[in-house]
């Protein structure tokens, strides 16, 4: 009989880690476990349920928001809030921060940065799509948090996971101590311990990006692209292109076969499509923790300067040797972009 460790026991026999833990982080955990099972209960029977296609208005990033879009956000939210854990909410799917003024909260330690639902362009197709969460300590000491609380660098985050809504319903997660997978058994609704100390490969053989935008690419990714598709035995190329269109499905399969994931700048996005706060830097934490890397071409997206929480940034991640040669061709070919890149910071 294999001994069955869940998320909850997991995180309580982690707790050690923080010497001076008081159970808050691990209770938050819970909470945002407890959310995900929720919405992988709606997911998994969407076609059966009016979970489906547009929700008839547009969010702050000018998308179509999708009814699951709504649903997801409504339920971490809620999950948040009636935890006590988290004072303070920046969401994909909200303009502003959402303060969690209750009496249990308002001075709570931590603040969750979150995409609900990550890959809405695959939610009425019955593809993998995600949820990714950042916590990070609050700065200031009691009462409203502020702006400062969320704007912190990537290097502050204190955990970081995504839940990925696939053929298995998984949770993977980082405080800072590697990075650990949970597999939904929906006969007991509980995540069980199933990938433990997961290690990003430092190399592989898979490239993922939108190769339609490759017209509107900088000349280093096309550089790049082209690096990966010429035929040479010694270093195992050409690669194979794999692109789901849910950055945490991509990036999922990349930390288990190697591979790298690169969303770039483009014409029509000249600051990069992807959000740094929510999407960049808790999937960057959880790759570097996992031994991978995560740049925007030039630099650690964890050390990218926070100025608002919609920032966007183009990210390189995945296999340190991948993301390494990838950033020589952005050197090389696309210089000028380093500095576009650093204004951009201030
Ligand atoms: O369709 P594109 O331009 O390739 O973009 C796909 C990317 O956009 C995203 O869907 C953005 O996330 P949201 O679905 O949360 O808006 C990523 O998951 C994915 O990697």
């Amino acid at each position: 009989m294999t001994k069955v460790v869940t998320l909850g026991q997991f995180i309580i026999e982690r707790q050690s880690e923080f010497p001076y833990a008081k159970g808050e982080l691990s209770r938050l955990l819970r909470d945002i476990g407890i959310a995900a099972k929720i919405v992988n209960r709606e997911v998994n029977k969407a076609g059966l349920v009016d979970i489906l296609g547009e929700a008839g208005t547009m969010n702050v990033q000018g998308e179509h928001v999708k009814k699951l879009d709504i649903y997801a956000n409504e339920q971490f939210i809620s999950a948040l809030k009636s935890g006590g854990e988290c004072s303070m909410i920046a969401s994909e799917e909200n303009e502003d921060v959402i303060h969690v003024n209750s009496a249990v909260s308002k001075n709570a330690k931590y603040i969750v940065a979150m995409d609900p639902l990550d890959g809405s362009s695959n939610i009425d197709v019955n593809v993998p799509i995600g949820t990714i969460f950042s916590i990070y300590r609050r700065k200031t000491e009691k009462g409203m948090c502020t702006m400062e609380d969320v704007l912190q660098k990537g290097t502050e985050q204190v955990a970081a996971g995504y839940i990925i809504y696939g053929s298995s319903t998984m949770l993977v997660y980082t405080t800072g101590h590697g990075v650990n997978g949970f597999t939904l058994d929906p006969s007991i609704g509980e995540f069980c311990f199933s990938h433990p100390n997961m290690k990003f490969p430092s190399s592989g053989k898979i490239y993922s990006l939108n190769e339609g935008n490759y017209v509107h690419f900088p000349e280093g990714v096309k550089k790049y692209l082209k690096y990966c598709q010429v035929e040479d035995d010694e270093t195992s190329r050409p690669y194979t292109s794999r692109y789901i269109g849910s950055m945490v499905a991509d990036i999922h399969r990349n930390m288990i076969k190697g591979g790298i994931f690169i969303y770039p700048t483009t014409a029509s996005s000249p600051k990069g499509k992807l959000r740094l706060v929510y999407e960049c830097n808790p999937l960057a934490f959880i790759v570097e923790q996992a031994g991978g890397r995560a740049t925007n071409g030039f630099k650690r997206i964890l050390d990218v300067n926070v100025k608002e929480i919609h920032q966007r940034t183009p990210i390189f991640i995945g296999s340190t040797d991948m993301v390494e040669k990838a950033e020589e061709f952005m050197r090389q070919y696309s210089p000028e972009l380093e500095e576009v890149l650093q204004l951009a910071e201030v």
